[in-house]
């Protein structure tokens, strides 16, 4: 990491560190005084989406519904899958306070990302004692797209969607595979509300 000057934040964007066990100690080491942010959804659908980027890498893999379980007649779910496995929440943020106080970490909600980009930006400016310069007026909700973007991208005049690979098409799951997966998850995310005192909503 670079060293950061007064009045300058210096970021860093990796997902796997969340799930990955030696992060914490690391950040850690490195200093105690990082503020964390993690993007979640709801884990159901970051498994979908998780596999339609795999998908889309590589369109010979099984399909989702078999990749999902162990056993498809016992309904035993593969939780070493690691679609499956990244989207238990509890579990991640278990290990991360074992080295971060809960005042350190922040999480935004992936769904209102989408539905209020300001306002989850709102949080995140607050969280790192910023101005609220990012509001309302930043975005506009773009049809094509179906999602918001930017009105003006940085350092340009022009409008700004996310990418191609941001917001593809989810193939079509088996809905029970689907509750299924809503009753695996369901203990998890209870646990990972009353951790972060956030209803997330997703059940
Ligand atoms: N404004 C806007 N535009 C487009 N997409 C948006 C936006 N806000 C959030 N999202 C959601 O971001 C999801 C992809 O982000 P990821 O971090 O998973 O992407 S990646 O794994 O780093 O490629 C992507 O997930 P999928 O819909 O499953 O593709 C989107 O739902």
């Amino acid at each position: 990491m670079p060293k950061t000057l007064e009045g300058q934040i210096t970021m860093e964007k990796t997902p796997s560190y969340f799930v990955t066990r030696e992060a914490p100690a690391r950040i850690s080491a490195m200093s105690r005084d990082t503020k964390l942010i993690v993007v979640v959804r709801d884990p159901v659908t970051r498994a979908i989406s998780d596999y339609t980027q795999t998908l889309s890498k590589k369109p010979d893999i099984p399909s989702f519904e078999s990749l999902t379980f162990k056993n498809r007649t016992t309904g035993l779910i593969d939780t070493s899958w690691s679609a499956i496995q990244i989207g238990i929440y509890a579990k991640h943020l278990d290990n991360w306070l074992q080295y971060f106080p809960m005042e350190q970490i922040l999480f935004v909600s992936g769904e209102r990302l989408i539905s209020d980009p300001a306002g989850e930006l709102g949080r995140v400016q607050d969280f790192l004692g910023l101005k609220r310069i990012i509001t309302d007026k930043h975005f506009y909700f773009n049809q094509t797209k179906g999602f918001p973007c930017l009105k003006k991208a940085e350092g340009s005049s022009k409008p700004h969607c996310l990418g191609k690979t941001k917001g593809r098409t989810h193939p079509n799951i088996d809905p029970e595979v689907v509750q299924r997966l809503r009753d695996f998850y369901r203990p998890f995310n209870m646990k990972f509300y009353q951790m972060t005192g956030h209803n997330f909503g997703w059940d």
